[in-house]
């Protein structure tokens, strides 16, 4: 609730307008009935023509300004309903965008989707039905209310007896949805997990033959879902019939009791009218105004789920007026860092690693699959925050910086290459904004990509399909390192990302970039001994810890745990035996 009245309520003005709409309305719904009486018992009772048509133009009029009256209050329940679901799902994507890494594990990423998504949607289906009937309703019903006792205390009696049942019959059926909503948004979470990995790991499936395996997975999920949603359905649905039972026993029950008073000439025929339709509001406004109270748990429930994703704070803190400029550009430095993954403080990854890496320095990092070498890099933009010890860059640490800043100083080329939908030329652009054909040219000929490139028909206007599956790993991995280069950052981080290239192509992108990079501090992380014993120094990385440092010709001699890898990767001649 606290969600949505703060977004509503940014649109006080529009609030103000759509108010006026509904208290007009209500007082031409409730007017009418008034003047309909007036029109039986006076006109028609004295046979009053002139009358008759005085009051048929007022009612009209009356009628023409309802009409108007309710197609604004249309226009304002809609702007206020689309301006308050575009401002949450705006105001959270924004949010997501600051999360850290562990935030995205901690929520789930098809849960986010979810909740920018349904549970945005869930709410805008309330706040629409909310914004008429929840207003309109209960000035409606208590309106309708007074004027029914007014007219008639004693058939007001027989009213006010059945709505204790309906109070009751409401309150139980809320009550009842609130933990099957919840069911049911946490089952559509788990529906849009297994569609996402279907959808991104669809070769994987059809390579082990595993569409039926996936297809049961699926069913069982689906099964879930549309059993929590029928129990809703079914709960919902339930209720109109029994309001409506109700709603007609006292309806039938006031016709009756209303005859016997004409009968007895203490009720008149136009008040009868006048009075069945008074309670007709006051039973219909109740009526709805249940289904909104019923509709509520469900909003709730994703109104819930949205505020849980804005406040959860990231672990990973911008600092306020942190460092943005620095004398020098590239200097890197490790000092006694330790990490261990949120969660898991008692296995730290990273023990006490220290070194440094300078502009125009090559730095490498090898060692064994789990050995902790993305870890180590992803501290360096504040992917993550080290446990202990510090990491400098420019003799800053990574803490003291303004993130964007440092981020800046950063060209980031991951394990697996990521493209953007949009064309060639809007992905280099990412890391540049305002690079020009010339610059996106250069960088595509460092990451060797001008060849492929240029034999695509629209060259740099080529359209990258969803998750660049119109390209193959390694175009892939050369636009990615182009998209780095591109930026002409102080500190490249390749991590693995010749992995999917040939060894040709690997050592010709490394030699381009050692061309171009003589200002820029080079970090590469590799499992290929090829691709990283040319570089100046090599960190040789087992279990979490540095466990060998230097050339590749001095690891040979030092490093038992370098050796062992280079020699199930070279030749005897290229160990220099
Ligand atoms: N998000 C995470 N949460 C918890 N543990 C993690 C997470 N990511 C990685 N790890 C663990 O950290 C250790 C180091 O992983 P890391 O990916 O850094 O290794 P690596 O040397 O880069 O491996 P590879 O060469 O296979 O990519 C592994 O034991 C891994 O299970």
């Amino acid at each position: 609730m606290k969600l949505m009245l703060h977004y509503t309520l940014k649109n006080k003005g529009l609030l103000f307008f759509n108010f006026i709409c509904v208290f007009g309305f209500i007082l031409i719904e409730l007017g009418l009935p008034t003047l309909l009486s007036q029109m039986i018992d006076v006109g028609v009772a004295n046979n009053d023509d002139a009358y008759i048509k005085k009051i048929g133009i007022t009612m009209l009029v009356v009628v023409i300004v309802g009409v108007l009256m309710n197609v604004s209050l249309g226009y304002f329940m809609t702007r206020i309903t689309t301006n308050v679901t575009a401002s949450i799902r705006q105001d959270l994507f924004v949010k997501i965008q600051n999360y850290s890494h562990n935030e995205y594990e901690q929520l789930g990423v098809s849960s986010l989707i979810t909740r920018v998504t349904n549970d945005a949607y869930q709410i805008m289906l309330f706040m629409q039905n909310f914004l008429r009937t929840g207003f309109m309703t209960p000035m409606m019903f208590i309106a309708s209310l007074y004027m029914v006792m007014r007219t008639s205390g004693s058939l007001g009696t027989y009213v006010l007896l059945a709505l204790p049942f309906l109070l009751i019959g409401v309150v139980a059926i809320a009550g009842f949805s609130n933990p099957l909503s919840r069911k049911q948004q946490s089952n559509l979470d788990r529906i849009n997990n297994i569609l996402r990995e279907n959808l991104s790991g669809l070769r994987v499936i059809r390579a082990f033959v595993n569409e039926h395996f996936e297809e049961k997975r699926f069913g069982k999920v689906n099964d879930a879902y549309e059993k929590s949603s029928k129990n809703l359905f079914r709960l919902m649905s339930s209720a109109q019939p029994g309001f409506f039972f109700l709603f007609n026993i006292v309806m039938a029950y006031i016709i009756w009791q209303g005859s016997v008073q004409i009968d007895a000439g203490t009720l008149e025929v136009g008040n009868l009218i006048a009075f069945i339709e008074y309670i007709f509001h006051a039973l219909f406004s109740f009526m709805l105004f249940s289904t909104i109270f019923m509709m509520y748990p469900r909003a709730a429930v994703s109104a819930n789920r949205i505020q849980e994703a804005m406040d959860t704070l990231p672990i990973i803190e911008n600092k306020e007026n942190g460092v943005t400029k620095t004398e020098t550009e590239g200097y890197l430095a490790f000092d006694d860092v330790t990490f261990a993954y949120p969660g898991h403080a008692e296995s730290p990854v990273i023990r006490d690693a220290s070194f440094t890496a300078s502009p125009g320095e090559t730095v490498a990092f090898i060692g064994s699959t789990g050995s902790g070498k993305s870890t180590l890099i992803q501290l360096i933009p504040r992917l993550y925050d080290v446990s202990e010890g510090e990491i400098l860059v420019d003799g800053v640490d990574v803490r003291d910086y303004d993130i964007d800043a440092l981020r800046k100083k950063i060209g980031f080329i991951p394990q697996s290459a990521v493209l953007f939908s949009g064309t060639i030329r809007d992905n280099l652009r990412y890391g540049k904004e305002d690079a020009t054909d010339a610059e996106l040219e250069e960088a595509l000929d460092v990451a060797q990509a001008t060849e492929f490139v240029s034999e695509l028909s629209d060259g740099l206007d080529t359209q990258i399909a969803e998750g660049g599956s119109n390209f193959s790993g390694g175009q892939k991995q050369r636009l990615a390192i182009a998209r780095a280069v591109v930026r002409r950052p102080a500190i490249y981080i390749f991590d693995d990302s010749f992995s999917a290239l040939d060894f040709a192509t690997d050592a010709k992108v490394r030699e381009r970039i050692n061309e171009e990079t003589t200002d820029a501090t080079v970090l590469i992380v590799a499992q290929r001994v090829s691709t990283i014993m040319n570089a100046d120094r090599i960190i040789v990385l087992n279990e979490g810890n540095i466990v060998g440092e230097g050339t590749h010709e001095e690891l040979l001699k030092t490093s038992s745990v370098y050796y062992d890898i280079a020699s199930s990767q070279l030749s005897k001649e290229e160990l220099g035996q």
